[in-house]
């Protein structure tokens, strides 16, 4: 496989007819080797920044893109040396399988035996063996996406590029393709950049996550950051469930004394507000409890089941419980929240939080 580049992005912003910015000055540096996942709601500027990376769109002027120290912003897509992989497959239906993924390689003029070879080497790390002769609307979904994929990864790309490539596919095929995905870019180190809106997906492929809003990137961080720091209240919400409390007064012992309320805005006035994940509230027994509510309503999702429970606040508490428990609506129920799963958006770390309200 070719060996890997860098990608740096420096103030690329892109502004549509009509003065529709798409970005906004946008400078991002992806390492060699880097799976890079661009999450965001719809129209936060993702495709366009992957687009501006693939040579599809260039940046307004003043932006730069470099592959490693190379300055690819005026090169159009076919010299870029990228693969592209899109969530309707952009493949040619009336040609077989293995005529869709030697595509490139003949317009490379590879060799006969050079492209019989790799289309058996990439044929296999899709697992597609067998399927070379088949016309590509006799396939499922998830095979036209191997096949995409494939083709992609058969000129052997510096940089390999996926806009939601996994968006149509049924839930099960998509975990399954995305584990596959996963694999396979670890076994290429080809750079990565990869679009998606689904947060499971960012998490499970992204060595770090660009978390965009409105045409920016609000935070930039590994999973792990992403999840458990996140940098304001937009990424709190948009990477997973989040309680957002008001604390309203401190335990002798130091421990917050919080009220459930639903996530409004990132400072609401007076009360200071931190959050914490459904998934570190503990439920324990009554008399042991912090807090104490009242379950209003389980949603059972199989693995688990998420209560809401009335802690008296402005809104329920979201809580993660055993899947096998029954909590009908009304019970009373004991919580804990250590202080240490609180956080607090804007500030960098749950101690530093949990310190400075203490202090203040
Ligand atoms: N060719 C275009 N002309 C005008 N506006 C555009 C064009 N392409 C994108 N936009 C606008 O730019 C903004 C960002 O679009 P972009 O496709 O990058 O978002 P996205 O995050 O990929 O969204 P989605 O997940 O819906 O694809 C949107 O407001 C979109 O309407």
């Amino acid at each position: 496989m070719s060996s890997s580049v860098s990608i740096t992005l420096t103030q690329c912003s892109r502004t549509f007819a009509g003065g529709n910015t798409a970005l906004q000055p946008l400078d991002l540096h992806i390492n060699a080797g880097e799976t890079l996942v661009l999450l965001g709601p719809s129209g936060c500027g993702k495709t366009t920044t992957l687009r501006i990376i693939s040579g599809l769109e260039s940046p307004d002027k003043g932006g730069q893109v470099l592959f490693g120290e190379r300055d690819v912003t005026a090169l159009p897509i076919e010299k870029r040396d990228v693969g592209m992989v899109f969530q309707n497959y952009a493949l040619f239906p009336n040609m077989s399988v293995a005529d869709n993924i030697a595509y490139g390689l003949k317009i490379k003029r590879l060799p006969r035996s050079e492209i019989a070879h790799r289309l058996d080497e990439v044929m296999r790390m899709v697992d597609l063996q067998g399927f070379g002769g088949r016309r590509i609307d006799a396939l499922s979904g998830g095979q036209k996406q191997r096949v995409a994929l494939a083709r992609a990864i058969a000129v052997r790309p510096k940089v390999l590029l996926f806009d939601e490539p996994l968006a149509a596919l049924d839930a099960k095929l998509r975990d399954r393709l995305r584990i596959e995905i996963g694999q396979l870019l670890r076994e290429l180190g080809t750079t990565a950049v990869y679009v998606t809106h689904d947060q499971d997906e960012a998490m499970a492929l992204g060595d770090r996550i660009a978390v965009m809003q409105s045409g920016r990137i609000a935070q930039l961080g590994t999973p792990q950051e992403i999840y458990h720091r996140p940098a304001n209240a937009f990424v709190a919400d948009f990477i997973g469930a989040v309680n957002c409390l008001e604390v309203i007064g401190m335990q002798s012992d130091g421990g917050l004394i919080v009220h459930g309320g639903e996530l409004v805005a990132p400072h609401l006035q007076g009360a200071p507000i931190v959050y914490c994940r459904p998934e570190d509230i503990q439920v324990v027994p009554l008399s042991q409890a912090d807090i104490k509510g009242k379950v209003v309503q389980s949603i059972f999702l199989g693995q688990s089941q998420r209560l809401l429970v009335d802690t008296g606040g402005a809104s329920p508490l979201q809580i993660e419980a055993p899947s096998r428990q029954r909590w009908p609506n009304g019970t009373d129920i004991g919580l804990n929240l250590p202080s240490s799963v609180l956080f607090h958006p804007e500030k960098t770390t749950t101690t530093d939080t949990t310190k400075e309200l203490a202090n203040g």
